[in-house]
């Protein structure tokens, strides 16, 4: 049986969801580079543990920044390396691959990301954006005259989205989303608890104690982190609220673009959107009470995806079934 193969390309995760067996890896957008010899010493997974505690020769990379490209070679060396890992050499004939890229992707940098595709053992090689993907992998049936609206929340960007028979009506991309909320809880705690705090531990925060709406103060955490004063480490308590307050205004610019772009949606499609509903997709999609927040600004009914962080991995899946009909590029 041929295989077909549906690559998320993320800039915070990679996930390669194989047809006919699922998601077959999903690794973190990491790369350690030994700075000495100019070599790649780790990807994914095993880079993703150094961050933050490596010795001077060693930089941990993120290759795929704020929803573009920051480093080229290494996205490619990433891309071949997770690609070999599946033995595509292996297969029977050579796979369809669809790469699923962030939106801000040059044309010159979806050229060479389909050629490093090709190189690892591709057949035809073929690339979408998110959140076209991530909605088809929500389960909304974008292909018909209605409209669906996709919010999709990754590390880099948030893509808010209108499609209707397959193509993006309107649309707005930001780049504030997973990254930024750590940064913004970062910098609350460096700001009023005179403490440090790696990206790893605010990442933390978000994850355990992380809340869009109606925080709840009474829920709490430590924190350990390095003392700003006297330069020991120390720990301390937060709350979700504070928490909250952290993330407000990095969230309120999500709800003012969403109601952007709403507002230059046609009308018949507006009216769908009031029926259907928005769709979070994306690892932010699961942040607690977002769904609540849209609702209470927007008056939209807000859904989120069941595995938001597979959305785009299961939507290439689906897509792959009717490859052939893509544009390839
Ligand atoms: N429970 C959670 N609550 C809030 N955020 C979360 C949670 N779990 C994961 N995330 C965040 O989701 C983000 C990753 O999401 P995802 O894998 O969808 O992004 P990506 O597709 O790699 O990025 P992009 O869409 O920008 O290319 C990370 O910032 C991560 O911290």
């Amino acid at each position: 049986m041929a295989r077909d193969i549906g690559i998320d390309l993320g800039t915070a995760n990679v996930l390669i969801n194989v047809s006919g067996k699922g998601i077959v890896l999903n690794e973190p957008s990491v790369v350690a580079v030994d700075t000495d010899k100019d070599k790649v010493v780790a990807v994914g997974t095993e880079a993703y543990k150094m961050v933050g505690r490596t010795p001077g020769n060693i930089r941990v990379i993120r290759p795929l920044k704020n929803g573009v490209i920051a480093d080229f070679d290494i996205t490619e060396e990433m891309l071949s390396y997770f690609i070999e890992k599946l033995n595509v050499k292996g297969f029977m004939s050579k796979p369809n691959i669809l790469i699923c890229a962030p939106t801000g992707v040059t044309s010159i940098e979806q050229k060479a990301i389909i050629q490093a595709a090709e190189k690892s053992g591709g057949g035809r090689v073929y690339l979408d954006f998110e959140p076209k993907v991530a909605a088809v992998g929500a389960g909304l049936d974008i292909f018909k005259p209605q409209g669906n609206m996709v919010i999709d929340i990754g590390g880099g960007t948030t893509d808010i989205a209108v499609l209707s028979m397959g193509e993006i009506v309107t649309s707005r991309s930001l780049r504030w989303a997973g990254d930024k909320m750590n940064q913004a809880i970062a910098s609350y705690i460096k700001r009023s608890k005179n403490l440090l705090v790696g990206q790893h531990t605010a990442e933390q925060i978000k994850i355990q104690l992380g809340t869009a709406f109606e925080a709840d103060p009474t829920k709490t955490m430590t924190v350990r982190g390095r003392d700003m004063v006297d330069g020991l480490p120390k720990q301390v308590a937060i709350n979700e609220l504070e928490v909250q307050k952290a993330l407000e205004d990095g969230l309120m610019s999500i709800v003012a673009a969403t109601k952007e772009v709403l507002e230059q949606t046609p009308p018949e499609l507006s009216a769908d959107i009031i029926d259907r509903g928005i769709m979070l997709t994306g690892g932010g999609a699961l942040l607690k009470n977002i769904d609540k927040l849209i609702t209470y600004y927007l008056q939209v009914p807000v859904l989120k995806a069941d595995d938001p962080l597979e959305a785009v991995a299961k939507g290439t899946g689906v897509l792959l079934k009717n490859i052939e009909n893509h544009q390839r590029h």
